[in-house]
């Protein structure tokens, strides 16, 4: 024990101090770090059992509100700092608030006033209560090093502007400090009131069941009832707490009215206990300067036992601060400093984006597709899937290449010969293919957008002009980029239209379309069940292999009925909205049935009344549909189809190749290659550093506290290093503490007679 003693205030003279300086710092900021526990003392009651005056007390110093009206509404976070006597040092002590730094209070009723004026501003003037803390730090020579917080008592009957539910509220304030295992709990339970059912105890045990975190505090012993006294409760046998009970004597209301001193009441205590009868024989628990030597004591214990766990909490902590360094970065103030900074954002930019683009990325993520797997994604299974799946003839009718041979041939009559309408024809289909280029190239550009604004470096967040001058000029470069993509697209498009390879070797021969067409002929005409075939046969197989029909529609020679009216509508109303010639007046068979021709009502061949002639011609209609189609027509028509399909494929497969080409040739690898050079050129000037580097306000302020907590960090872990490899050497050196005439530690006989230990400082304020 007596060791330990020595020990501890080796600890206590070194770690509470960092400790109370991290906790002061803890308090100012959020996130994880406030989430460090420190080893602290709180004193927790019910209301009026004397927890301010135990307070007051060990500081040994009036500066806490009370009164008869007067109690704890906010807790009270009390820094008690040890201050090496000096030759310089005046001695004074004094008192700061954290919400007041730099202002010293050497007059403590001032602390008292500022304590009630904070409670004041927080939790109103009418008893109301708030858990926000007021903290305050006493620098003293004569007070021990420790954190002492004083909570508002327990209460159960609600009273001024105190809601209803005030005794759940105050459990709950309490409770929430008291669950942290690094915290002493300081139970104080006055004496005239039933011990066994303290609320005190109750709380404590319920924060702390085993009861080793737990010291028992009786005040008011000056005032039981005649005939009783506390012994029992003091020894434990009551209540057992492994940490036990200290018995206290403070002021009572009337010395407090009456002004008496602290050091005046605690010369009282001294003599009460001295004379009591009971008391006096259980010293070592009884008296505030017992409970400051017991508090420090178990405090630095504690603090020893939880130096470890609390070692590789900080370590931890000190990462994250670093990492928060990190980012914040180093000021930069010459020009030198700056173009060096910026060349080492741009690089890194340039480099983060080549790596995103090529999947080299140091993260490579495995929940979804990233950076150039994107762009193949699009290539790949949105372009090429998306043209595998046009269908060249989808909105062709067999009508619509009926009327398209037809013009073709003019006034005369066709022999054979679909060439005409198939270029038309082909030509128009192929048009089709440049809006899903275009789109497929506004995708990868949508993609490389994205790419450079999720590769913005740590270093870059800091600045904000140099990160949205980033932005604009990347823009602009891709952008730029894009028009000879485009340009290249449309010409890759035009030059398929600009010439109808007929030789090529994958398209299919017209001699071979016209004896595939009438292979199909024959065979639909032997299916007695299809009249018309539909317009799309999706599904079915055909010689392309790609599921599209070749003959989308074979018209009905056998019955042609079918008036005007009956036409799909897109055959009528394309006829003039199609743009693919002139629309022929004869065709090379001239109808008599009418139901062919489109005839105006009204329409009467004036010509009759004029040129009487024995036969008279009918006018022609001003729009005129083809006549009934022969068997010749028919082959035409389906073998037109057969080539238009054939051809598609031929221009499909080249898009679906040099597209993608094209896009990365003028977009995706300059992107890579040259932005660099491009960032250079339009930021890299030295009447820019300045703007460019600008950081943002708050971050100038973050790195500063960082760097404080880092320092408080780290301070605290040598320190701790310190006070084990201290802690090493005292146990090696233990025997030499070991009095070789009594056997007994040397310590206790300087804890009993002796005044030098830091520790019973309180006890002897003068
Ligand atoms: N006689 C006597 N009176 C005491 C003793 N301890 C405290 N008192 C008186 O009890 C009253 C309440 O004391 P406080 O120290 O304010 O009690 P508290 O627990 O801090 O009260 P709250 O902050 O309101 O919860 C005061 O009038 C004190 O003077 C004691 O040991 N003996």
């Amino acid at each position: 024990m007596g060791e330990d003693i020595r020990a501890n205030v080796t600890i206590g003279a070194s770690v509470i101090p960092v400790i109370n300086k991290l906790q002061d710092i803890l308090a100012t900021v959020g996130g994880e770090l406030s989430k460090i526990s420190l080893p602290q003392v709180v004193v927790v009651g019910s209301q009026s059992s004397g927890k301010s005056s135990v307070l007051e007390a060990l500081v040994g110093r009036d500066f806490l509100p009370r009164g008869c009206d007067i109690c704890t509404r906010r807790p009270l976070v009390l820094m008690l700092e040890n201050r090496a006597r000096t030759p310089e040092d005046d001695g004074r002590e004094w008192g700061e608030f954290r919400h007041l730094p730099g202002r010293r209070f050497h007059d403590f009723s001032k602390i008292r006033k500022e304590i009630q004026a904070e409670t004041e501003k927080e939790a109103g003037f009418n008893k109301g209560v708030s858990d926000k803390h007021i903290r305050l730090k006493i620098s003293s020579p004569n007070v021990l090093n420790m954190t002492l917080v004083d909570l508002p008592g327990i209460t159960k009957v609600p009273v001024g502007d105190q809601p209803s539910d005030i005794e759940a509220r105050i459990r709950r304030m309490i409770m929430s400090h008291i669950t942290q295992e690094n915290c002493i709990i300081l139970a104080v339970s006055p004496a005239n009131s039933d011990l066994a059912t303290s609320d005190a105890l109750q709380i404590a045990k319920e924060a702390d069941p085993t009861g080793s975190r737990t010291i028992g505090v009786i005040t008011k012993l000056d005032i039981m009832d005649r005939g009783t006294n506390a012994c029992n409760f003091l020894l434990g046998k009551v209540v057992p707490l492994r940490l036990g009970y200290v018995g206290v004597v403070n002021r009572s209301q009337e010395d407090i009215n009456k002004e008496r001193g602290i050091q005046e009441a605690l010369a009282y205590e001294e003599q009460f206990f001295r004379d009591h009868p009971v008391y006096n024989g259980l010293s070592d628990r009884c008296g505030i300067p017992q409970l400051a030597k017991k508090l420090n004591q178990i405090l630095e214990q504690h603090i020893r036992t939880a130096l470890p766990s609390l070692k590789a909490e900080l370590n931890s902590y000190m990462a994250l601060v670093a990492r928060d360094l990190k980012v914040y970065g180093e000021v930069v103030q010459s020009e030198a400093e700056q173009g060096m900074m910026l060349l080492n954002i741009i690089k890194r930019y340039c480099e983060d984006f080549s790596a995103m683009v090529d999947g080299k990325g140091q993260e490579i993520l495995t929940s979804q597709l990233y950076g150039g797997a994107r762009i193949h994604y699009i290539f790949q299974s949105i372009f090429v899937k998306t043209l595998e799946d046009i269908d060249p003839c989808e909105d062709l009718t067999g009508e619509d290449i009926q009327i398209a041979i037809q013009n073709a041939t003019g006034p005369r009559s066709a022999i054979f010969g679909p060439e005409v309408p198939f270029e038309v024809l082909v030509r128009r289909q192929i048009s089709q293919l440049l809006d899903p280029c275009l789109q497929c190239l506004q995708f990868v550009y949508d993609e490389l957008i994205k790419m450079s604004r999720t590769c913005e470096s740590t270093d870059l967040q800091r600045f904000p002009f140099l990160q949205k001058h980033l932005k604009e000029v990347a823009g602009k470069f891709l952008r730029d980029a894009v028009r000879p993509a485009e340009r290249m697209i449309e010409n890759l498009i035009e030059m398929e239209m600009g010439y109808i390879n007929s030789s090529h070797p994958q398209f299919i021969s017209g001699s071979k379309a016209v004896e595939l067409a009438m292979h199909q002929i024959k065979s639909s005409q032997e299916n007695k069940d299809v009249e018309r075939v539909p317009t799309t046969e999706k599904g079915q197989k055909s010689w392309t292999g790609r599921g599209r029909s070749v003959v989308n529609s074979v018209p009905n020679h056998g019955n042609h009925s079918h008036s005007n009216n009956d036409r799909p509508k897109s055959a009528g109303s394309s006829s003039s909205a199609r743009t693919w010639g002139i629309p022929s007046i004869f065709g090379s068979k001239a109808s008599s049935d009418e139901s062919q021709l489109d005839k105006s009502p009204g329409e009467t061949p004036h010509d009759v009344q004029r040129t009487p002639a024995t036969v008279q011609l009918m006018e022609p209609p001003s729009i005129l549909r083809p006549p009934e189609i022969t068997e010749n027509e028919t082959v035409e028509m389906v073998a037109t189809k057969i080539l238009l399909q054939s051809y598609f494929d031929v221009v499909r497969k080249n898009i679906e190749d040099l597209v993608p080409k094209a896009i990365m040739h003028f977009l995706v690898n300059p992107a890579k290659t040259s932005l660099h050079n491009t960032f250079i050129q339009k930021l890299y000037r030295q009447d820019l550093f300045e703007v460019l580097l600008q950081e943002q306000d708050e971050v100038a302020a973050k790195r500063k506290r960082a760097r404080e907590m880092f320092l408080v960090l780290q301070q605290t872990v040598q320190t701790i290093d310190e006070v084990e490899s201290d802690m090493v050497s005292q146990s090696e050196n233990a025997s030499s503490t070991v009095d070789i005439n009594t056997g007994l530690p040397r310590i206790l006989e300087i804890s009993s007679g002796s005044t030098q230990l830091p520790m019973v400082y309180i006890s002897t304020v003068t």
